[in-house]
């Protein structure tokens, strides 16, 4: 197997077997605890720039199959595993995890110690990496670059409106980068959806004559898509608007909060959180790197609906009077469990009652 080496910016290298694609890659190295998923977490486009390091020691044993994709693309740049298996089983596969990333041009390596990995993530919290066929010490800052989220939401969101499913109920995607299993939640409440690029104005969504808008997870720093916050608000302020993960911190941020880069992020498919209303916790899925300020977040307005049980931060709110939602959670799963899909069924049901008040007020 041809060797390959994972440099990390803190000045550790790591060696390994490089599989799939030959190609030096940076980007930021992240680390999720999940123990199955591996496909949807490849294919999930928030990791669109980022590094997966797999906690889980094997990977690929299952291999790779035609109805687990997030979407069309392999997502992340590159990932990181303690073990390849090569000899997959599964009546579904079609190719193995080496194959699937040889196809898509994405670089991987294997037998490195991830548990060695994961603790310097921990420690240093925000870390970048290469990965590249000869060691070098002259790497120039230059090379550890990251792109703006700006960039990187632009090479995941559609090129154009895609219009899916022929149901009553018509919800308008602002995509972001978003995951196919929001899309078959929605399909599977008989709703008709039209994907939009995140650059869609606000009048040019209101031509669409949606009954609800749903702001999608998506890659990157929400801060840096301010450009957006203002119309993501005027949204919210004319349809009930649900908003996951990316599409949460942004409705955050378009109401005047803020949100900070975690130590180490969220991600995996056991992550506890608590509906403040009824005590209930329940297990999510889920995948960020960066957080709501619970100061920054107007109380008047707005009330707080989540928390995670690990670490006390906001995971989720609702406005207080309109029909506006968020949770920086994944209800849609796809890995992990789907405890949290009733969060689709709430915002559907406040697109139902919110149409059925303007029929009401046309007739009366
Ligand atoms: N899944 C997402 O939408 C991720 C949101 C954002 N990019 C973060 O890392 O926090």
């Amino acid at each position: 197997m041809t060797k390959g080496y994972l440099m990390l910016q803190t000045g550790e290298i790591f060696s390994g077997d490089w599989i799939g694609a030959k190609q030096d890659t940076t980007g930021e190295l992240v680390f999720n605890t999940s123990m199955t998923g591996y496909q949807e977490m490849m294919t999930d486009p928030s990791y669109t720039g980022q590094i997966l390091t797999f906690c889980y020691p094997m990977i690929g044993n299952y291999g790779i199959n035609l109805h687990d994709l997030e979407s069309s693309d392999i997502a992340v740049s590159a990932v990181i595993m303690s073990d390849v298996c090569e000899e997959p089983s599964h009546y579904q596969s079609v190719a193995t995890m080496s194959e699937k990333l040889a196809q898509a041009g994405v670089s991987g390596l294997t037998n490195i110690d991830t548990r060695a990995l994961v603790a310097i993530i921990r420690k240093h919290q925000t870390v970048r990496a290469r990965i590249v066929s000869q060691q070098s010490s002259t790497t120039s800052m230059s090379s550890w670059k990251q792109e703006s989220t700006i960039e990187l939401v632009r090479t995941v969101t559609v090129p154009e409106y895609e219009v899916v499913g022929m149901g009553d109920i018509h919800i308008v995607l602002l995509d972001f980068g978003y995951k196919k299993s929001i899309v078959d939640e929605l399909l599977a409440a008989q709703c008709k959806v039209t994907i939009v690029p995140f650059t869609t104005s606000v009048e040019e969504i209101a031509l669409l004559t949606p009954d609800g808008i749903l702001i999608s997870n998506g890659p990157g720093d929400p801060i840096e898509l301010a450009a957006y916050f203002s119309p993501v608000k005027q949204l919210s302020e004319r349809y009930p608007t649900l908003g996951i993960c990316l599409g949460h911190q942004l409705l955050a941020l378009a109401y005047g909060g803020n949100t900070k880069k975690m130590p180490y992020g969220h991600r995996g498919g056991n992550h506890p959180v608590k509906e403040l209303t009824t005590g209930k916790v329940t297990i999510t899925s889920q995948n960020h790197g960066y957080e709501v300020v619970e100061e920054s977040i107007d109380r008047e307005a707005f009330e707080l609906t989540f928390r995670n049980v690990n670490d006390n931060s906001v995971e989720g709110i609702k406005h207080r009077s309109l029909p506006i939602q968020s949770v920086q959670f994944h209800p849609e799963a796809h890995p992990g469990p789907s405890d949290a899909a009733y969060i689709f069924r709430d915002f559907l049901q406040q697109v139902k009652t919110r149409r059925e008040q303007a029929c009401q007020s046309v007739h009366s």
